[in-house]
């Protein structure tokens, strides 16, 4: 994949390779492929004064020229987003790469709530009918009572139509988080700063692009990093948000909170890019960076006031950390930035020190810099840690079944395996989604909302039992053998388990299993006590399972499966149904040939049940496999 944006980049006259670090940026940001500098020179005149050609028409920037590093923030931004800025020499010029991984790592976050305040069409129409009815001035009395009841079901369902809101404590002159953040993501951000310089040109970029309804720029005092909120004309701005029918709707309802919390929260998120820098010195002197990782080539931009402060990122966020202490009923998420390795070990302690509920470390990769995300949580069930970065999951190695050449199975072709899977799995009321399929690999997606794979000897029973009356179709109770029946010759590369004796295997597996039922169990238990979620468990279909290409292409298929995994991980990091069930498990099953033996792999991408899952699952199949 890298290769191919490569080639794609230099035809299209980008003087730069794509640096190593690209394949590791969000899926979903545009800037993997890198943005081809002589389109930009043609559309953009102040760009291109910046821009020397060489003699095979390929473009140059000079990035070390603070102007020139404006021009191409200026010049993606209007091309990519529609957006206008103005920034101003003075002040900091934001990486647009960097600031979308950001940003598109939050929209993953808040997709682990906010899922559930997007009307399904069901709701859509009913508020349609339930307008539609309203101008009616003759109702039956049965219309009457659907009115009544549709109206109630849409107060009911308010949270569906909050708005996501989000805070960026620092936005500078670009407001460049603000602008993105709407732009890209469909949020409504609240932005601060306490210099007034960066303040009034961000102010001019919100209104230049009409975006006043949806980004607030307030004044931030130095003493607090969280003041902002508490200005009335912030109050003001967030009201009118969830303003509706003359009345201030609650932000969302959430169960790990008491309802006056809940009803208390104002944000959905905050976010930071801190000043980095501890004095001026280190800004000169590019050491920071240095300790970390090679000096950026970029030139340095910013004000000092912009990018130092004392004591450095670490107390930034230090500050910031125990300011959040104090509003950790007012905002569901915290996140910040951090600009170097060994200040997230750091912040990794100050965290644990007050112990939130969730929190959770992540990794922003853009041509030859890296950067850190770290967000936490107070709220109970926002789990954090399921928000994989791409780089997190392409380190992962997968679960492998080799599978078995014996003779009652069939086929030992790539095909024949996939079918016999695919039947295990539709016993087992799975059904996987094939994105890929050729006669040497077949790439499947599969989405899990309850475990199905488990205690087969007992559902047997219970099916039986159902079935008892003489003559009644009973289900085949051998295909239901599952997982605890017999060795397991499981192994994934990365484990310890792999090659220890499969007794040993069998015993650990048992004891992940009951964890992995403690976590259903404490699922359903949720379920019951929250009727707003409705977790409801019980089924698995894949209506929601993602859209993805059945192309038969078989020649890249590495290529394939490495964005399948990415693509897929990154859509719904857990995404929660419309009913509000969350999945357990999400995988990727890849079946492939391997010096000419059929292997399986399957590579978690998410869902709670993470990979243990994966293993308990893959278990199954193999308990199948091996069957006679
Ligand atoms: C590194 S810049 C980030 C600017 C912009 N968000 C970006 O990513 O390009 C940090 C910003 O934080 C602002 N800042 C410093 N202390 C602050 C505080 N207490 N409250 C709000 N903003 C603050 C600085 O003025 C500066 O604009």
């Amino acid at each position: 994949m890298a290769e191919q944006e490569e080639k794609k980049a230099s035809k299209e006259g980008s003087s730069h390779s794509v640096p190593a670090l690209n394949k590791f940026m969000h899926p979903r940001n545009i800037y993997r492929t890198p943005p081809s500098f002589k389109q930009l020179a043609s559309l953009y005149p102040n760009f291109r004064q910046f821009c020397t050609f060489d003699v095979s028409s390929k473009v140059h920037l000079d990035f070390s020229n603070p102007q020139a590093l404006a021009e191409l923030a200026i010049a993606l931004l209007h091309k990519d987003f529609g957006l206008t800025v103005h920034l101003p020499s003075t002040h900091l010029v934001p990486t647009i790469p960097l600031r979308l991984n950001y940003l598109l790592w939050l929209q993953d976050v808040v997709n682990l709530w906010a899922d559930r305040r997007k009307p399904d069409k069901f709701d859509l129409q009913q508020a349609l009918l339930l307008q539609q009815a309203q101008k009616q001035e003759f109702l039956n009395q049965q219309q009457k009572e659907n009115c009544e009841a549709m109206s109630q079901k849409a107060k009911d369902d308010s949270y569906y139509r909050s708005p996501v809101i989000g805070f960026d404590i620092g936005c500078g002159a670009s407001c460049v988080y603000g602008l993105l953040g709407v732009k890209q993501c469909g949020f409504h951000m609240l932005c601060s700063d306490t210099d007034q310089e960066a303040l009034s040109t961000a102010r001019l970029n919100v209104s230049t692009n009409g975006l006043q309804q949806k980004i607030f720029v307030v004044e931030s005092t130095k003493e607090s990093l969280f003041s902002a909120l508490q200005r009335p004309e912030t109050l003001e701005f967030l009201a009118a948000l969830r303003h509706k029918d003359g009345e201030v709707e609650p932000m969302d309802v959430d169960d790990s909170c008491s309802a006056e919390d809940a009803k208390g929260y104002l944000l959905d998120f905050t976010m930071c890019n801190p000043p980095f820098f501890s004095s001026e010195q280190e800004t000169d002197s590019s050491s920071k960076s240095k300790k970390d990782r090679p000096p950026p080539n970029n030139a340095y931009t910013g004000r000092l006031h912009e990018t130092v402060v004392e004591g450095g990122e670490v107390a930034f966020i230090s500050r910031m950390i125990e300011e959040s202490c104090q509003i950790k009923h007012k905002v569901r998420v915290f996140s910040t930035l951090v600009g170097a390795a060994a200040d997230v070990k750091l912040v990794k302690q100050m965290l644990a020190a007050v112990s939130p509920a969730h929190s959770v470390v992540t990794e922003f990769c853009q041509g030859r810099t890296m950067r850190w995300g770290v967000a936490w949580t107070w709220c109970r069930d926002v789990c954090l840690e399921v928000v994989k970065s791409k780089k997190q999951i392409s380190s992962v190695k997968p679960l492998l079944l080799n599978w078995p050449r014996t003779s009652h199975l069939s086929s030992q072709s790539v095909l024949g395996a996939w079918e016999a899977i695919d039947s295990w799995l539709r016993l087992i009321k799975l059904k996987a989604k094939v994105f890929k399929s050729s006669k040497y690999f077949v790439g499947a997606s599969l989405k899990a909302y309850k475990v199905t794979w488990q205690n087969m000897r007992q559902r047997r029973r219970q099916e039986n039992k159902k079935h008892a009356k003489p003559g009644s179709d009973c289900l085949n109770t051998d295909s239901l053998e599952g997982a605890n029946t017999s060795d397991a010759s499981i192994c994934s590369p990365s484990e310890p388990d792999a090659g220890e004796s499969n007794g040993q295997f069998d015993h650990k597996i048992d004891a992940k299993r009951r964890v992995s039922e403690a976590a259903v169990e404490d699922l359903e238990i949720d379920s019951r006590l929250n009727p707003i979620k409705k977790l409801k468990l019980e089924t698995n279909d894949d209506e929601d399972q993602d859209d993805s290409d059945d192309d038969d292409n078989d020649g890249d298929h590495v290529d394939a499966q490495d964005e399948q995994i990415n693509e897929d991980a990154h859509k719904d990091s857990v995404s929660v149904k419309q009913t509000g069930k969350p999945c357990l498990l999400k995988v990727n099953i890849f079946v492939k040939l391997v010096n000419n033996q059929v292997v399986v792999e399957l590579h978690t991408l998410s869902g709670l049940l993470g990979r243990e899952g994966a293993n308990q699952l893959l278990t199954y199949l193999r308990n199948q496999s091996v069957k006679r």
